[in-house]
């Protein structure tokens, strides 16, 4: 199974970068009301200086203190009504680039190729939308704001102790120092620890996500205690990375902590000996001082959200790590020129794996019935997905009308080619939504005839026909009603040729051969290619193609193939023994050629 990419460092900052410039207009208002909430904020303590300045000199009148005083409170509702107005810039900043987050993860997602989207882990896919999508967009909601107006007051605070008394300024950094030296420590571990985090996550959502989807299995089989070992195993894998997060954080904080009392207690006994010598009014020394306390809330807001900012700094490489798989390109060009379906040379291998497909050449006549047969594991269902455009060769073309098949883009594939597997998906839609997947512009009684050549009449009595929701609380289909609507999506699409594997497999033999007469039904006056896994589907084929690992060893009609005692005539002297009585195809009876 393939895993998806994270992002790199430079990448998340490129990215981070570009969301700040599509916001540029509000980020610089909320820069500009930040830098005048920190500078209203610097007033109090200078005016208290001031006052005790006055006090200590001995001439302060009550009238002075109560001005200065009135000075503070100014002062101080000034910078609130400035810093909440900041903030409130600064969500709607946040809320609006979470929303861009969002929808370039969704369109990222929905540009993915079919084959990544079936071969990475569903549960990673999953955790990435929306977990990680989810502390992105909460970072920037509340840290990003938060953080930029901290670090604008601790800078301006720290600038106001520089113009009181430049030593008393040095001596504050300097006591500061054990600040860096513990979040550098933090960094460098938390970057891995929180992706670590992030990924034991994603693999204990898949293990859980995967036994609930098979739980009949897990029950059919005996296989409940295997799996909650590998539940426990996963979950003992998540608990060791959140306490190895936790563990940063211990060390970070207490550390932190420390450090803001250091300056403070520096400036003291040394402004102190300043004044005694002369050389520093008290004032000074005051505000010096309430000016490193003040740093304090600022350095917190900061180290608290440091948090948030690493494990979303992982989320973002996570959800960014999608731009790094190439989307499924379909390249404009001229359409189709005919139905033929021409495969040339055909290579293809899974995640780089050996090759499955190994130079495979057939031309697939318009109108034709086609068996594709062959051992399991010849490549069958890989060729079958290659005819219909899921996945691109690797080496070689697989063309229709002369243009490569994959490169189509989705609508003008449809109306070439189909695949119908066993897999049916109803989305959680209403019946019309469901169909008009295939057809967008179809109307109503387009809708009815597509369901009436599938036999779908069930539709009808449905309490809201076509508007009737389906799945989750919508009404629920079972598998033979779910392929009826699938078939009828076929219908809709009204492609020339249609890809069958397995499509009746997993139904039980009552439904699949109603689901098998449909299915006749949508095949009619189609050319069609039938991955065969019963001999008789080949038997009533016009041609049969033989796969044998991954080549094509024998092409032509049942009789002929027979008649050569090769291959086929072996699977056939095989089958013939053991499974004769398999019933019909589904194509026998309606098929008539274009
Ligand atoms: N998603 C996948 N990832 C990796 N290998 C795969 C994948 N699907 C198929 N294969 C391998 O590719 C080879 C061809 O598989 P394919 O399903 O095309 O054969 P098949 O002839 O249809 O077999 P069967 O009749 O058992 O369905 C096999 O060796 C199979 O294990």
């Amino acid at each position: 199974m393939t895993t998806l990419p994270v992002a790199g460092t430079a990448h998340v900052r490129r990215a981070a970068a570009g969301l700040l410039r599509a916001e540029k207009r509000t980020v610089a208002a909320m820069v500009l009301l930040n830098a005048l909430a920190a500078v209203a904020g610097l007033g109090g303590p200078w005016l208290l200086g001031r006052i005790v300045d006055t006090v200590a000199a001995g001439d302060a009148s009550p009238a002075t203190v109560d001005r200065l005083a009135g000075g503070i409170l100014v002062c101080t509702v000034a910078q609130i009504v400035l810093a909440r107005t900041a903030l409130a810039v600064g969500y709607r900043f946040g809320e609006r680039t979470a929303a861009r987050v969002r929808e370039r993860f969704l369109d990222r997602t929905l540009a993915l190729p079919a084959a990544v989207v079936e071969r990475v882990p569903a549960g990673d896919l999953a955790t990435r939308g929306t977990a990680d999508v989810g502390t992105v967009a909460t970072t920037l909601r509340d840290a990003v704001p938060e953080v930029l107006i901290a670090a604008g007051q601790a800078l301006f605070v720290l600038v106001a102790v520089f113009v009181l008394d430049p030593l008393l300024g040095a001596v504050a950094v300097l006591c500061l120092a054990g600040i860096p030296v513990a979040t550098r420590w933090y960094l460098r571990r938390a970057r891995q620890a929180y992706l670590r985090e992030g990924a034991a996550g994603s693999a204990l959502a898949d293990e859980l996500a995967s036994t609930i989807a098979g739980a009949r299995t897990v029950e059919a089989f005996g296989l409940r205690e295997r799996r909650v070992a590998v539940v426990r195993d996963a979950t003992t894998r998540a608990r060791r990375t959140r306490l190895r997060t936790l563990f940063l954080r211990s060390v970070l904080f207490p550390a932190v902590d420390v450090s803001y009392v250091v300056p403070v207690v520096a400036v003291l006994l040394i402004g102190g000996a300043l004044y005694v010598d002369g050389r520093l009014s008290l004032g000074a020394v005051a505000a010096s001082a309430l000016y490193l306390r003040q740093l304090a809330v600022p350095l917190d807001a900061i180290l608290i959200w440091l948090e948030q900012l690493q494990s979303s700094g992982a989320s973002f490489a996570r959800v960014e790590g999608l731009a790094a798989i190439p989307a499924a390109v379909t390249v404009p060009g001229p359409p189709p020129a005919n139905d033929r379906i021409e495969v040339r040379g055909v290579r293809y291998a899974y995640d780089g794996g050996r090759d499955v497909l190994r130079g495979v050449d057939l031309t697939v006549r318009p109108g034709e019935r086609l068996a594709v047969v062959g051992r399991s594991g010849a490549g069958k269902s890989t060729l079958g997905r290659l005819l219909a455009g899921v996945d691109r060769p690797r080496g070689g073309t697989v063309t229709v009308g002369g243009v490569p098949i994959a490169d189509l883009p989705p609508d003008l594939l449809r109306r070439q080619v189909v695949l119908v597997s066993q897999e049916h998906h109803v989305f959680r839609d209403a019946v019309r939504d469901n169909l008009t997947l295939a057809a967008p512009d179809a109307t109503d009684e387009q809708l009815r005839a597509a369901l009436a050549v599938v036999g779908a009449d069930w539709v009808d009595e449905l309490p809201l026909g076509l508007d009737t929701p389906l799945g989750g609380a919508g009404v629920a289909l079972d598998g033979a009603r779910a392929q009826q609507l699938a078939l009828a999506r076929v219908v809709l699409a009204d492609p020339h040729t249609v890809v069958l594997d397995e499509a009746t497999a997993l139904l039980d033999p009552a439904t699949a051969r109603n689901a098998e007469r449909a299915l006749a039904a949508v095949l009619h006056d189609r050319t069609v290619i039938a991955v065969a896994h019963r001999l008789q589907t080949a038997h009533d084929a016009d041609r049969v193609a033989v796969l044998e690992a991954g080549r094509l060893v024998e092409l032509g009609t049942h009789d002929e193939l027979v008649a050569a005692g090769g291959a086929y005539a072996s699977l056939w002297r095989t089958w013939h023994g053991q499974d004769r009585q398999a019933t019909t195809t589904g194509w026998r009876t309606t098929a008539s050629k274009r």
